[in-house]
C-alpha cells in the first residue's frame, strides 16, 4: 500500500461486519489538511460506524486507516485522541454531574496525553485550555453550570468543546447540528468556521441538515448499505439523481441548493 502522508487521513478498503451485515463494505477515501468533509446518507448507511472505527471505539473487521501518513488501525481510543482525532456523539456525552468548566478541564486533562490516574488537582495547561474553549463556544457565562441542567445548544456546544480541548489536527462531528433551530444552527456553524479558517483544524461532519452541510462542507461523501454511492463538491449534490432518489429526497435536494447557493454568495462577498 502507498502511504501518502499529503493527505491528513486515509482511509483504505474498511470494513466492519456485525455477523452477515457490513456496516461499512470496502470503504475508500481521503480527507485533506485544512479540509471539510460532509458525510451523509440514509439511517443505517453506516455513518456512525464509520467515526467508531476512525475513532477507535470499535476495531474494523479489515482495512487500513491512515493518519500523518501512519498507520494507526485498531488502536484504542485514548491512543488515537492523543494523536490528534477528537469526535463527538450524536447523543449527550458529557459528565452530566460536573459543571461545565470541569468537563472542559477534564477532557483538556485526559485528551492530551496518556494518564492512568486522575490527579489531585487540575494542571494549569488544562486549566487555560479550557478556559479558551469556554470563549470559543461561547460557554463562559455557563462555566459553573452543571452540564446536566444545560439548555439543547449549550449541551452540544459543551460537546464540540470537550472535543476540541486537546487541539484535535482532525476533528469528527456526528450530527452537530441535529434538533436546532436555524438561529442556533448559526452560532455551530460560527464556531465551526473559526475553527477551520483560525485554528486549522480539518473536519468532518455527519449531518442530515443539509442547508448546513451543503454551505459548510467542501465536499461531500454519500454512504449507502456502508459503501460510497457519490462523493465530490458540496454543489454538485442534488445533480446526482440516486443521491435524490435514496437520500435527499425532492426537499432534501432544495435544501441542499440553498446551502450550497449560500456558500457561494459567501464566497463572492468575502
Ligand atoms: N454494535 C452493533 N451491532 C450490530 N449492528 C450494529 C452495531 N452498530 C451498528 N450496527 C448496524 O450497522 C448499520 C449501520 O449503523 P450506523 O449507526 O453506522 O448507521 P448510520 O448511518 O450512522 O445511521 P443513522 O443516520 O441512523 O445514525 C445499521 O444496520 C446498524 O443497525
Amino acid at each position: 500500500m502507498t502511504h501518502s502522508p499529503q493527505h491528513l487521513l486515509e482511509v483504505r478498503g474498511l470494513t466492519k461486519a456485525y455477523g452477515a451485515m457490513k456496516a461499512t463494505n470496502d470503504l475508500s477515501f481521503h480527507v485533506d489538511r485544512g479540509e471539510v468533509l460532509g458525510i451523509g446518507g440514509p439511517n443505517g448507511a453506516g455513518k456512525t460506524t464509520l467515526f467508531d472505527l476512525l475513532s477507535g471505539v470499535t476495531p474494523p473487521t479489515a482495512g487500513r486507516i491512515l493518519f500523518e501518513g501512519a498507520d494507526i488501525t485498531g488502536l484504542g481510543a485514548s491512543a488515537i485522541c492523543h494523536l490528534g482525532i477528537s469526535r463527538t456523539f450524536q447523543l449527550n456525552a458529557v459528565f452530566n454531574s460536573q459543571t461545565v468548566a470541569d468537563n472542559l478541564k477534564t477532557c483538556a486533562y485526559f485528551g492530551s496525553e496518556k494518564r492512568l490516574v486522575p490527579g489531585l488537582s487540575y494542571d494549569r495547561r488544562s486549566e487555560i485550555r479550557a478556559a479558551e474553549v469556554l470563549d470559543l463556544t461561547g460557554l463562559t457565562d455557563y462555566a459553573d453550570v452543571m452540564a446536566g441542567a444545560l439548555p439543547v445548544l449549550q449541551l452540544k456546544l459543551l460537546m464540540i468543546g470537550c472535543a476540541i480541548v486537546s487541539h484535535p489536527k482532525l476533528l469528527l462531528l456526528d450530527e452537530p447540528v441535529g434538533g436546532l433551530n436555524p438561529a442556533e444552527i448559526e452560532t455551530c456553524a460560527a464556531v465551526f468556521r473559526q475553527l477551520r479558517d483560525f485554528h486549522g483544524t480539518t473536519i468532518v461532519v455527519i449531518e442530515h441538515v443539509m442547508s448546513f452541510m451543503t454551505a459548510f462542507a467542501d465536499r461531500i461523501m454519500i454512504l449507502h448499505h456502508g459503501a460510497k454511492l457519490h462523493e465530490g463538491a458540496a454543489g454538485s449534490l442534488a445533480d446526482n439523481p440516486e443521491v435524490v432518489d435514496v437520500f435527499l429526497g425532492v426537499s432534501g435536494a432544495a435544501d441542499s441548493r440553498k446551502g450550497a447557493q449560500a456558500e457561494e454568495v459567501g464566497n463572492a462577498t468575502s
